[in-house]
């Protein structure tokens, strides 16, 4: 297996470093022909600074290098796949995509398989998603994912080449809801670090995690997703690592918005595009999805923390189970 990773972030480097040092050779593709070049010469990322990158991974911004892989991890932000895929369509016909990537599509209201598949019908699409930390991964701290992919034959070669000494991958037939998880969960990430930034308390962030994974699995459900997917890495291990750690960029996002700051617009923040997206899909649905609609309206600028507090806490009394 000949290894490619699009997109030379945070999160694509972090998995280039953790194969490299497993003795896999990596391409590790960046479209900032500037930035390669430095990236060769320092051996450093902008992204992870801290980080060295082994001999193992060769940075390159041709893309003829990256289409020579036959398996390409997709680590572009989940908005960009689309165009890319789409653009190179003739390019990657035939390979294994695994899509790393953690949101819904807001053209497509699809996940990053389906974009995939959509786009390049003799690929063959996989997912890499759960609780990870690109710096934790890059430094060797130890992390379980979920590979998701529907040809369990794929599914079991890829687990074995993207496992490392510190990656342990679990296998998943269900694509769909491994998406879902991990797409999702940054709505909520978004929530609690507003609910935390505008001083809620602790309290009301557990509140909006349980009914928060509430809503994730209903959407998860209804878009056909296994249950017990989301109890899994994907979702539930995601949603909690995500919304209870600073080193989340959803979860800064949200204290930002919570404290009334401005957040760097340069950082990648997928729930932001995703609760749209989620917003959409649920009234396409005629699903009540309370927080991530307020979550919408919030990164809209169309309700503050407060304001959006008020509107879940006074909805009409209702069952848990409901
Ligand atoms: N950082 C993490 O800890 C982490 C962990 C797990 C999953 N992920 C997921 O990985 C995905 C990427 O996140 P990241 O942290 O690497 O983000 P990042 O912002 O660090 O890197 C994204 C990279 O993609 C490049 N890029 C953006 N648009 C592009 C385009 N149209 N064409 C080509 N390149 C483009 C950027 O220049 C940048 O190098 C996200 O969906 C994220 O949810 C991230
Ligand atoms: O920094 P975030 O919020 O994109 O989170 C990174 C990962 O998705 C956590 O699993």
């Amino acid at each position: 297996m000949r290894i490619g990773i699009a997109g030379a972030g945070a999160f694509g480097t972090a998995l280039a470093v953790t194969l490299a040092q497993a003795g896999q050779a990596v391409t590790l593709w960046a479209r900032d022909a500037e930035a390669v070049e430095e990236m060769r010469r320092t051996r450093r990322v902008a992204r992870l600074p801290e980080i060295e990158l082994p001999e193992g991974i060769e940075p390159v911004s041709e893309l003829s290098s990256l289409f020579a892989c036959d398996t390409i991890l997709m680590a572009l932000p989940a908005q960009a796949t689309r165009v890319f895929v789409t653009e190179h369509a003739g390019a990657l016909a035939g390979k294994v995509l695994v899509a790393c990537a953690k949101g819904i599509d807001l053209h497509s209201l699809t996940g990053q398989t389906a974009i995939i598949s959509e786009a390049v019908p003799s690929a063959t699409p996989a997912l890499l998603t759960g609780p990870s930390f690109a710096a934790d991964i890059a430094r060797g701290l130890p992390t379980a994912l979920t590979l998701a992919c529907a040809d369990d034959g794929c599914g079991a070669a890829l687990q074995q080449a993207l496992s490392t000494p510190t990656l342990r991958l679990y296998r998943s037939a269900d694509v769909i809801g491994a998406e879902l998880g991990g797409a999702l969960k940054n709505v909520i990430a978004i929530a609690c670090g507003a609910c935390i930034g505008a001083g809620l308390g602790d309290s009301a962030r557990a509140a909006l995690m349980t009914r928060g994974f509430a809503e994730m699995q209903r959407l998860a459900a209804s878009l056909g997703a296994a249950p017990e997917t989301l109890m899994g890495l994907s979702g539930f291990g995601d949603l909690v690592l995500t919304c209870s750690s600073e080193l989340s960029r959803n979860y800064r996002y949200g204290l930002a918005l919570g404290r009334g700051e401005a957040f760097d617009s340069h950082m990648t923040v997928e729930g932001a595009a995703t609760a749209r997206a989620v917003t959409d899909l649920a009234a396409a649905r005629g699903l009540d999805l309370p927080i991530s609609a307020v979550t919408a309206r919030m990164v809209a600028g169309d309700l503050t923390p407060l304001q959006a507090l008020d509107a879940l806490i006074n909805r009409p009394l209702k069952e848990e189970r409901e």
